[in-house]
């Protein structure tokens, strides 16, 4: 079974409601830093005090949330035309002084736009801060100051306000435009570990808490640089101006409030004030617990599309450090080239089948809208880069892409009963609904069924919940069927025109027959630009690298020679 080779149409799994209605709870402010370590932190996180701010938040998402149910848009046209595009900056764009500097240039060298820019925390701090709330948790209240990575991210930060000659700090002072007032978030940050380690527990909530330090300082200590410069700008935490999740800590989705919410903020301010905003990415509000919530790792392409969705914008830029979308990534082969264009729906399966340049649920408030995104390089900023819009000329289109996402657990499920059993195959899936676990790929015969299984959502868990929660599954559908879990297994997906898929298919296979390569499994999505193949974890860079050389380094017109028929339509 495990070797059968099976081909059907894949069966995504179902997308995150957005119908749960706006819950207008009071957005709580980030907590004060406590008086004694001697307190319950998760406690802590939620027994907050209403700041002026925060009232006013409030105020505003729930006049915005029955603004929309009035379906009335009150802002007028003027208003609109004013903010042209979003434009979204990474980690690796901001990771130093001087590429703040470079970035701010680069901001204003386009006179004409008004744009809001989405930024991500400084470099890899979102990683420092994850591995220093790990080890606060072992490590013992009196230790924390000696954590490595919390003397980094403070160092990163002070080092970078020197050098763009901000103030970290305007205690005691009033406070000024080109003030970053990021020292207090430091020692907040530092009194958090204390309470991790004091409670020897990070959960979930918590490490949302914990990360949105990182983009919380990289937006202030930009802001006040661009104002130092004489740029007005101002600095926005997503999570006081509408952005409202559901309660997924760690990988929370935007509720349909946010837009209507943010759009009043943002648009609010600018009428009466203009200045450039500048939005912390990747952190939200959850609607019931209202505690910081994240929009899963890569999440400020989704703040970015949501906030284009949200004001309208005509276009929606994403910068990063290469030259756009890539044939595939450059980490396995270096070889890789840029895409030039893309469909929605292209981005969107890349970026789900673990293409790390877009969050993978980022395309989806672009394609709702019909705004283009632009993926470009904020260390190269001439290079043409990647435009995605809903259409494309696919005529002479065959493959766009190829993505590798591993460490894939693959099931084998055969019926125990014969031929003609009715109900098999619901039976298989909500026992994943029940068990909270969502499905990848999925190819399907009348009495047996394989599948993989999501690993960000499974393995967002602890190692030994996940070990547990796999027997549980196995435990589950044996009551029904003979299964077979297979670990350490690669998805390739083959991004591109599956009008070809002969074409395509005969090339790949003749490159993994060439390499000796057994296919596991093979599923055609039903949107129609992915193939998907599943083979060893051990086999699947090389399969990358030699599918790569066949696709992208052979001229196209030896491809369509073997094509025996064929033409690509445009896709839509
Ligand atoms: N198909 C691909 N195209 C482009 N980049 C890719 C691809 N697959 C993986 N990557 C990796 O994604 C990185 C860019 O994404 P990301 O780290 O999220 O950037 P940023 O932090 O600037 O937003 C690149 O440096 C590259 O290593
Ligand atoms: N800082 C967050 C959010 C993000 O979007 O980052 P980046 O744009 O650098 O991928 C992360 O590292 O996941």
């Amino acid at each position: 079974m495990a070797n059968a080779l099976q081909f059907s149409a894949t069966v995504q799994a179902a997308s995150p409601v957005f119908s749960k209605r706006m819950h207008c709870q009071s957005l709580r402010h980030r907590p004060s830093p406590p008086l004694n370590y001697n307190y319950n932190y998760n406690l802590l996180a939620t027994s907050l005090v209403l700041s002026k701010r925060s009232r006013r938040a409030l105020k505003v998402s729930c006049e915005a949330a029955s603004f929309d149910l009035l379906g009335t848009n009150k802002i007028d046209n003027e208003a609109e035309k004013k903010i042209t595009c979003v434009m979204k900056f990474g980690g690796s764009s901001v990771a130093s002084a001087e590429r703040m500097r470079e970035v701010a240039e680069l901001i204003l060298s386009f006179p004409n736009e008004r744009p809001v820019i989405v930024l991500s925390a400084m470099g890899k701090t979102t990683n420092k801060l994850l591995l220093a709330g790990e080890k606060a948790v072992s490590c013992g209240v009196t230790n924390v100051d000696s954590i490595e990575e919390l003397s980094f991210i403070k160092e990163l930060h002070y080092r970078t306000a020197k050098e763009l000659e901000v103030d970290e700090s305007p205690h005691g002072q009033v406070e000024t435009s080109h003030a970053a007032p990021f020292a207090e978030h430091l020692e907040e940050l530092e009194q958090l570990l204390k309470g991790i380690a004091m409670m020897k527990e990070l959960t979930p909530r918590t490490r949302d808490y914990l990360v949105s330090f990182g983009e919380c300082m990289s937006t202030r200590i930009f802001a006040a640089y661009m104002n130092k410069i004489g740029a007005k700008a101002r600095q926005y935490d997503a999570f006081e101006i509408g952005f409202i999740t559901t309660d997924d800590f760690t990988n929370a989705d935007i509720l349909e409030a946010t837009y209507p919410a943010v759009a009043k903020s943002l648009h609010g301010d600018w009428i009466s004030d203009p200045a450039i905003p500048i939005v912390t990415g990747f952190l939200g509000k959850g609607w019931r617990s209202c505690a910081i919530t994240t929009l899963g790792r890569g999440g400020s392409d989704l703040t970015a599309t949501t906030i284009g969705k949200a004001l309208g914008l005509s276009e929606i830029q994403v910068w990063k450090d290469v030259d756009g979308v890539l044939t595939c990534d450059p980490n396995i082969y270096p070889h890789a080239e840029p895409v030039p264009y893309l469909t929605f729906d292209e981005a969107a399966e890349l970026a789900y089948f673990g293409a790390q340049v877009l969050h993978p649920q980022s395309m989806r408030p672009a394609r709702e809208a019909d705004i283009p995104v632009r993926v470009k390089n904020s260390y190269n900023p001439n290079a043409p880069g990647t435009l995605i819009t809903r259409a494309r000329d696919m005529s002479k289109a065959v493959l766009t892409s190829i993505v590798l996402k591993r460490n894939v657990t693959m099931l084998d499920i055969a019926s125990t009963r014969m031929l003609g059993q009715f109900g098999f195959l619901a039976k298989v899936f909500s026992t994943f609904e029940d068990l909270g676990i969502s499905v990848d790929v999925v190819a399907t015969s009348e009495v047996s069924i394989s599948l993989t299984l999501d690993p960000s959502k499974l393995w967002s868990r602890e190692l030994i919940q996940q070990a547990s929660e796999l027997d549980h599954v196995v435990e589950e559908l044996e009551k029904i069927a003979v299964v077979n879990l297979l670990q350490r297994r690669s998805i390739i997906s083959l991004i591109g025109n599956v009008q070809r898929s002969s074409l395509i298919l005969e090339k790949a296979f003749h490159v993994l027959r060439t390499l000796g390569v057994n296919v596991q499994m093979i599923s055609q999505g039903a949107s129609k630009v992915n193939i998907s193949l599943i083979v060893n974890d051990d086999e699947a860079e090389q399969c990358v690298k030699s599918l790569h050389k066949a696709f992208f380094e052979t001229d196209i017109s030896e491809l369509e020679w073997e094509c025996v028929s064929g033409n690509g339509s445009a896709s839509t």
